[in-house]
C-alpha cells in the first residue's frame, strides 16, 4: 500500500508539485502520466525516500523495489552479480550472498526471458537490455511494492509487450503493488487500475484509469489532439489512444 497525503516538493523557490493525494491499495497498479518536467520522477523519488517532501507525508507498507529512469552504472559488473545486489536486504551486513540468492537471481532473469544475460557484462548491454536487468534486480529483492520510472522507455515493441506482460503477471500472481510512470497512455490503459495525471504544480488528477484516460483529459494534459480508437485485440475490443500530430 502507498498513501500520499498532501505531498509537496520544491527545488529552491520553485514548486514542482503541491497537494498530491492518493492511496494505492495492495495488489493494485497505478500509472503516473504528464508532460516532461511535471515532477513524475521527483514524486517517485519522494515516495522511495530519495528526496524529502517540503510538505505532506508518504506512508508505505511493504518492501519497495525501485527501478530508476537512468541506470548508468559504470562498473563492469556481471549481470548476475547486479541482480544479486537486489538481494541486499536479505543477505545482511558484512555477509556475502549465498547459493539461494544466486538461485533467485537466476530464476528472476529466466522469468524475464533474459537468463542468457547472466554472465554478460552490464556495461556492454544495450539501453533496453539494461532496463530489463534493472527490473530483474528489483524483482529479485522480493519486494511487495514495485516502483518503476518509465520502465518501457528504452524498449522495442517486443520487449514492451514482454514487460507489460510480466508486470501484469506479477500483480496477479505475486500480489505486488505497482506504481509506474509512463509517456504511453496505452501502457497505462493496459496495466493500471488508477492513474495520476500531473498537469502542473497545483493540479494533479487522480482517478480510475478509464475515467482518466479519455480523449479530453489527455488533450488537456498534453495540449495535442488525442483520438480513442476502437480496435480488436485477441477477440476483445480495446481502445487505442493515439496522439494526432499536425
Ligand atoms: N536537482 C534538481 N535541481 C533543480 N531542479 C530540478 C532538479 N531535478 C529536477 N528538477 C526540476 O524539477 C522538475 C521536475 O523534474 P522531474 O524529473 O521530476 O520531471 P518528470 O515529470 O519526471 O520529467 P520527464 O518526463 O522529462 O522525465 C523539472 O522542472 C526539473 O527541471
Amino acid at each position: 500500500m502507498i498513501r500520499v497525503e498532501n505531498a509537496a516538493f520544491r527545488f529552491r523557490e520553485d514548486w514542482v508539485f503541491r497537494g498530491v493525494n492518493f492511496t494505492l491499495e495492495r495488489g493494485q497498479t497505478a500509472a503516473i502520466l504528464g508532460p516532461n518536467g511535471r515532477g513524475k520522477t521527483t514524486l517517485l523519488k519522494s515516495i522511495v525516500g530519495l528526496l524529502k517532501l517540503a510538505e505532506g507525508r508518504v506512508e508505505t507498507h511493504g518492501r519497495i523495489g525501485y527501478v530508476a529512469q537512468k541506470n548508468d552504472m559504470s562498473f563492469s559488473y556481471r549481470v548476475l552479480d547486479i541482480v544479486v545486489m537486489g538481494r541486499a536486504a536479505h543477505v545482511g551486513m558484512f555477509r556475502t550472498p549465498g547459493i539461494e540468492d544466486y538461485q533467485i537471481a537466476r530464476l528472476t532473469l529466466d522469468r524475464l526471458g533474459i537468463g542468457g544475460f547472466a554472465d554478460r557484462i552490464y556495461t556492454q548491454l544495450s539501453g533496453g537490455e539494461r532496463q530489463l536487468v534493472m527490473i530483474a534486480r528489483a524483482l529479485a529483492s522480493e519486494c511487495e511494492i514495485l516502483i518503476l520510472d518509465e520502465p518501457t522507455s528504452a524498449l522495442d515493441f517486443s520487449n514492451q509487450a514482454l514487460i507489460l506482460g510480466i508486470l501484469g503477471r506479477i500483480v496477479s500472481e505475486d500480489g505486488l503493488t505497482v506504481l509506474m510512470t509512463t509517456h504511453v497512455p496505452q501502457h497505462a490503459q493496459h496495466l493500471a487500475d488508477t492513474v495520476l495525471l500531473m498537469h502542473g504544480p497545483e493540479r494533479q488528477d487522480w482517478g480510475l484509469a478509464h475515467e482518466m484516460l479519455t480523449e479530453a483529459r489527455l488533450e488537456a494534459l498534453y495540449g495535442v489532439p488525442v483520438k480513442a480508437l476502437e480496435v480488436e485485440n485477441h477477440g476483445r475490443t480495446e481502445t487505442a489512444l493515439v496522439p494526432l500530430f499536425s
